[in-house]
């Protein structure tokens, strides 16, 4: 269809019953064990998309489309091809509405986005290779609450080994978090909220805290406001270390946030070399040890993870070993009276256990 100046008229979708009147028609009760909190207002999903970047000819997979509000701005913006990825099938029928009036633009899966294949729902030739720019294909979503942290850590980890829907290169998502946690994403250095979630997406990719959107936006409106936080994968992430391991010493650290951080480092190493493996994992990486966990910069945590890196490289027994199952052994060898390798036996541990003084 061609416009009066002579360019290519965008597409809108045809007059459809608003969402407000989707909900009524098939009446759609939000479930509160799903999270569903809807957004009825066009000119607020309409600013939600904006966030992502141009959406023209683009591919777009929406989490929990719900009643399709956020949809039909994904639409609007131009999208050629949207997948939509709904648990609840309450919503389908008016999805399919939507489809109609969108014709060829909206496939709608029933499924959980949790363990959804992402690799296999769009066409291989978007794929940019991951050094060139994005490819043309976006991740949005209202995300459930219940859903929002799991699934994140879980693209983060997608990301850091280009999998899942980072194998058609360095996709973008455009999501909404509590606010708490939209913060918590985004932190600087210094700042009250720096977490592990910090760290965890800022060493993968540029984050951008767009705006907040106030609770009583929604209907129901939920106890807490809205972040929309936007994400761009690194070309090169800040820390060359497998996943695992940077979540691990991470959170580790962050176990003891108002404290210095080798006090968070110590609970890497068994109690029978705490303290040398301690000093020298400080030493090493060259970071203060009672600098506070929040004070912590980026570069300075990928010298922490490589210094423990190279520790697990010199004994290889390290990297397995878990502070948290030391104490349930502990626990568990004082309720029976019973010394800790009697226990450890019991329990299927080896000598070659990663308790064992190495
Ligand atoms: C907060 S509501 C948002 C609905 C809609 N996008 C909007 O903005 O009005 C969350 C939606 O995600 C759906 N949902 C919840 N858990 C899901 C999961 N694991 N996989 C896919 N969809 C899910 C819910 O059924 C609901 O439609």
């Amino acid at each position: 269809m061609m416009a009066a100046s002579g360019k290519l008229a965008s597409f809108r979708l045809p007059p459809l019953p608003t969402v407000g009147e989707l909900i009524k028609l098939y009446n759609l009760r939000a479930e509160k064990q799903l999270s569903q909190n809807f957004l009825l207002d066009l000119r607020l999903t309409d600013k939600i998309v904006r966030q992502a970047g141009s959406l023209t000819d683009a591919h777009v997979c929406e989490v929990g489309p719900g009643p399709g509000g956020l949809t039909r701005s994904i639409l609007n913006a131009g999208a050629a091809d949207v997948l939509v990825v709904e648990k609840d099938t309450r919503f389908i029928p008016g999805l399919k509405l939507l489809s109609e009036a969108a014709p060829g633009k909206l496939r709608i899966v029933h499924g959980d986005i949790l363990t959804y294949r992402m690799d296999r729902g769009f066409v291989a030739n978007i794929s940019k290779p991951w050094e060139e720019d994005p490819p043309n294909l976006h991740i949005i979503g209202n995300l459930p609450f219940s859903v929002s942290t799991p699934l994140i850590i879980k693209w983060l980890e997608n990301i850091s080994n280009r999998s899942g829907p980072f194998t058609y290169g360095r996709t973008r998502l455009t999501l909404t978090f509590q606010k708490e946690v939209a913060e918590r994403l985004t932190a600087s250095t210094g700042s009250r909220q720096r977490s592990r979630l910090s760290i965890m997406s800022q060493y993968l990719c540029t984050v951008h805290n767009c705006f907040t959107i106030p609770g009583r936006a929604f209907v129901p409106k939920p106890k807490v406001d809205v972040g929309v936080v936007h994400f761009t994968p690194l070309v090169q992430p800040q820390i060359q270390q497998p996943f695992k391991m940077v979540e691990k010493v991470v959170r580790s650290v962050f176990q003891y946030r108002r404290k210095h951080c080798h006090k968070g480092v110590e609970k890497l190493f068994p109690e029978a070399h705490r303290a040398e493996l301690t000093q020298e994992m400080m030493q090493k990486a060259d970071v203060d040890p009672i600098l506070r966990p929040t004070e912590l910069t980026i570069p300075q945590f990928r010298a922490l993870v490589n210094a423990y890196a190279q520790l697990c490289t010199q004994e290889p027994g390290l990297v397995n070993y878990e502070y948290r199952e030391e104490l349930k052994l502990k626990h568990l060898a004082r309720k029976r009276n019973m010394p800790m390798d009697t226990v450890m036996d019991t329990q299927g541990s080896t000598p070659q256990s990663p308790l064992q003084p190495c």
